[in-house]
């Protein structure tokens, strides 16, 4: 099987042998900053540098002494998890003088550091920025009052920088996620969903402030993902009349059966004027003109708080590891950089470009250019805001409408998070282009039994925050029953299908495009939506309600491995679902914090398990308590989760004991997440766009899709194109992009193996005057002491136990 393997780095343990390198923390702390430092400091030691935490940001770098303490592998063990960042965080005013930065600089030089990676949001890369510019004036300035000599001068002459943008607000123009963000949409959302349940009880309107600073991109996602009826940010701001406009919303959604009303504000939201909107304002216009019970509840620092999201957890990992190789790399030269996400791949931006960017979002908002406000927030933005604008028109538009359009929709395969959110959008948007849409209940056997539902606006009120499949849905795929299928389609003039579902709905797609020869009925177009939890539907780099499954692992992991504590060493054994696809296991064990992730796309024989086993038994010797093995269900027959339970148990005696849990259905989880609630609604306003074009009967494979996010583009590829793109038997595509997340997974488990891999491999015939054949032979000697101080505490643990 042909694997994804393009974006492998090759980089060498201790290829950067005595550097100093500092990490901090500052601004508002965010989840996922732990994450992040501790994948730089692992990736520091492993790349063998001396790695040093600067406790309390800019405030430690200044007052120096306790403050900057060299980190081990262990200090950063176990905190993953955890929200907020362990080496504490501030906001400093004394560094924002030069005496303040001429203190920062001494206390660097003092401690042999002049490589600093920086984790905050836009003010803390600015102060890097400036701190960098001025770094050898600073020298100078010590030089010269003889607080450091004249060859530390020398040796530090160059300030490296790398920035990491950790910021609940997503503020920063240059990446599509700053690391915090995704796990603050997770507070808001549980919390409005708590809100909903008793503004409904009460007939109620609230009103939610979130924050965000002048950004609204909290604002703006939570209203997606909440279903809220009105939505205030601040780079676009109401109309004047915003009072009226607000109050008729209100009123309709009422008239139209609702029983609450749910309305976002953002801290920083203003009017044209560039006056605060607060959340007392807004009541007040709601109580005096339409006389609605009304509550206003202010989330604060809710939002910053609490376990970090799977996301947040791996874009951690992913971009701490990335900011240490560009230190590394980084000439003395070059502009520093930032470290984003651009997609799905880890990209070094200019970090001023990028401050100057976002600083620019700040002006055109002062200049009241709300456009240019928009524009700079970026494309993401300004989709999420026209996606936000089009599911709250209770009106039909009458300049776009393809009345004859009688459009289904139906899920095929398991229940996957997002699928409702998917279908909510998509009956609205077509209901507002004038189409008829029927929801097909049960799937294939549904369609089959003549269970359509003609849909309308507020049949699929509230469905963005369910979980499961509201219309139901089967794994059956329409292989004898073709006909059939075509006998109802025809009987229902059915002239569009949207499939939402998994490997089975991408079959069923594939089977009735080719069927089109033998029925001209089904010359209509059928596209079809990835939505499962394996994420292994080809033609998408992300299938909805594999976000939502992520998270369950994830919150399943961290309490598998609390139900530990007070008991001694154990190693837990976690079997995840996913079919043939390790896409769970390996993220669910980036985000988890795992030992190792085994999948069927890296095969691993028993002399791998046989050295996990002792690696393990090694870190137990160490001091560490619990260990967490992740396994996908279908990753080998014979090595299962039995056989890896009974070989830990065996090889752990007398070091750790072994568990098994396998997670099974729950995770199909609960409540979406926010991501596949906003993922699920953009696809399916994507998909009701692609429906609108005329559906004239054709055989051209570009009436037969699959609508998948491919590096952050909605990306529409003809079925018959993705037929040579997929491993059948085995259900998978053939390229998977997360595979390259493997060697970080690995060497994050401090799992020596990893990029010596090639080393331990060898042919034996390598000549050995060699770099690659001495490092076989230090890995040999390497594993070998490390099984002797297994052997030495296993004896140890046995003479404790004789004696008892
Ligand atoms: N222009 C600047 N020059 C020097 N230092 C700065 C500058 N701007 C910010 N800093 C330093 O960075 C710290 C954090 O900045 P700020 O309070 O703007 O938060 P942030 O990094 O933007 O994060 P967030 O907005 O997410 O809270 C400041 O307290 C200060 O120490
Ligand atoms: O924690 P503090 O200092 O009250 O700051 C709150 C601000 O920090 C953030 O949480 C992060 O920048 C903003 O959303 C909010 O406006
Ligand atoms: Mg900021």
């Amino acid at each position: 099987m042909e694997c994804d393997r393009l974006v492998k780095r090759y980089l060498e343990c201790g290829a950067f042998k005595g550097r100093g390198i500092a990490v901090f923390t500052s601004g508002g702390d965010s989840q996922g900053m732990n994450a992040a430092v501790r994948s730089c400091v692992r990736m520091a030691i492993y790349l063998g540098c001396k790695v040093y935490f600067i406790r309390e940001g800019y405030q430690g770098m200044v007052d120096g002494g306790d403050n900057i303490v060299e980190a081990q592998w262990a200090s950063v063990s176990g905190i993953i998890h955890k929200g907020g960042t362990v080496i504490g965080s501030a906001r400093c005013m004394e560094f924002k003088e030069r005496p303040g930065r001429l203190k920062a600089a001494k206390n660097l030089i003092k401690n042999g550091i002049s490589n600093l990676v920086i984790i905050g949001g836009d003010g803390s890369l600015t102060g890097a920025n400036l701190f960098r510019q001025e770094w050898s004036s600073l020298l100078d300035e010590l030089s010269s009052k003889g607080e450091i000599t004249a060859d530390q001068k020398m040796k530090f002459n160059h300030l490296n920088i790398v920035g990491l943008v950790g910021s609940i607000d997503n503020d920063f123009c240059g990446t599509d996620m700053t690391i915090g963000t995704d796990s603050a949409l997770h507070r808001i959302v549980e919390a409005v969903d708590a809100t909903t349940s008793t503004a409904f009880s009460h007939q109620r309107v609230f009103i939610i402030e979130v924050m965000g600073r002048h950004c609204g991109y909290l604002a703006l996602i939570s209203a997606i993902c909440c279903e809220a009826d009105y939505m205030f940010v601040p780079e676009e701001p109401p109309p004047d009349n915003w009072p009226e406009l607000l109050c008729a919303t209100l009123i309709q959604a009422r008239n139209a059966g609702q029983r609450q009303n749910t309305i976002i504000l953002s801290e920083g939201a203003i009017d044209r004027q560039g006056n605060p909107i607060t959340g007392e304002m807004v009541k007040k216009v709601i109580v005096d003109a339409v006389e609605l019970d009304t509550r206003v509840t202010v989330l604060g620092h809710i939002q910053r708080g609490g376990n970090p999201s799977a996301f947040d957890r791996i874009l951690g990992c992913r971009m701490g590891a990335e900011a240490v190789i560009a230190l590394m790399e980084a000439k003395p030269d070059a502009d520093p950089v930032v470290v984003s996400l651009e997609g799905n791949q880890a990209v070094m931006l200019p970090l001023m470009k990028c401050v100057e960017k976002t600083k620019a979002v700040g002006q055109a908002m002062a200049d009241k250019n709300w456009q240019m406000a928009i524009d700079l927030r970026g494309k993401s933005f300004a989709r999420s805001l026209e996606t936000y604008k089009l599911l709250n028109r209770y009106t039909h538009d009458a300049s776009v409408r393809n009345d004859d359009h009688r459009i289904g929709v139906m899920h095929v395969g398991a229940p996957a998070c997002g699928m409702n959110a998917c279908v909510r959008a998509f009956v609205r948007l077509c209901l507002h282009r004038g189409n008829t849409v029927f929801g097909i209940h049960d799937g294939v056997d549904g369609l089959i039994a003549g269970q359509f539902q003609e849909m309308n606006w507020t049949d699929v009120s509230g469905w963005v925050s369910e979980g499961g499949a509201l219309l139901g849905t089967k794994r059956t795929i329409p292989t004898e029953k073709i006909g059939k299928v075509v006998e109802r389609l025809k009987e229902y003039k059915i002239n569009g299908l949207l499939l939402i579902g998994g490997f089975e709905a991408f079959m069923t797609s594939l089977i009735l495009t080719k069927a089109r020869s033998e029925y001209p009925e089904l010359n209509i177009p059928i596209l079809v939506i990835p939505s499962t939890i394996s994420n292994n539907v080809p033609g998408t780099e992300l299938s909805l309600g594999s976000d939502t499954a992520l998270n369950e692992i994830t919150e399943i992991c961290d309490r598998i491995r609390q139900s530990a504590q007070g008991t001694k060493r154990r190693v837990f054994i976690i079997e995840t679902m996913g079919g043939y696809c390790g896409y769970l296991a390996t993220l669910a064990g980036l985000a988890g914090g795992a030992d190792a992730a085994y999948i069927f796309e890296e095969k691993f024989s028993i002399k791998d398990l046989e050295k996990d086993v002792y690696h393990m038994a090694s870190k137990m010797a160490e001091g560490v308590q619990r260990g967490l093995i992740l396994r996908n269900e279908k990753c080998n027959d014979n090595y299962n989760s039995d056989f890896m339970y009974r070989l830990y148990s065996e090889e752990g005696k007398g070091v750790f004991t072994a568990r098994v849990n396998i997670l099974g259905h729950m995770q199909q989880g609960g409540a979406p997440s926010p991501f596949d609630r906003s993922l699920g609604t953009k696809l399916g306003i994507q998909a009701a766009k692609w429906f609108q074009k005329p559906l004239a009967a054709t055989d051209n494979k570009d009436t037969s899709c699959v609508l998948g996010l491919i590096k952050r583009e909605y990306t529409f590829t003809p079925i018959i194109d993705l037929e040579e793109q997929t491993v059948f038997p085995l259900r998978l595509p053939k390229a998977q992009w997360w595979l390259k997340l493997r060697p970080l997974l690995r060497i994050l488990a401090q799992h020596d193996s990893v990029y010596e891999e090639e080393g331990i491999y060898m042919p034996v015939d390598l000549p050995t005057n060699t770099g690659a054949f001495k490092e076989f032979l230090e890995e040999e000697d390497r594993i070998r002491k490390k099984r002797m101080s297994v052997v030495a505490f296993d004896a140890q643990a046995q003479a404790a136990l004789q004696r008892q």
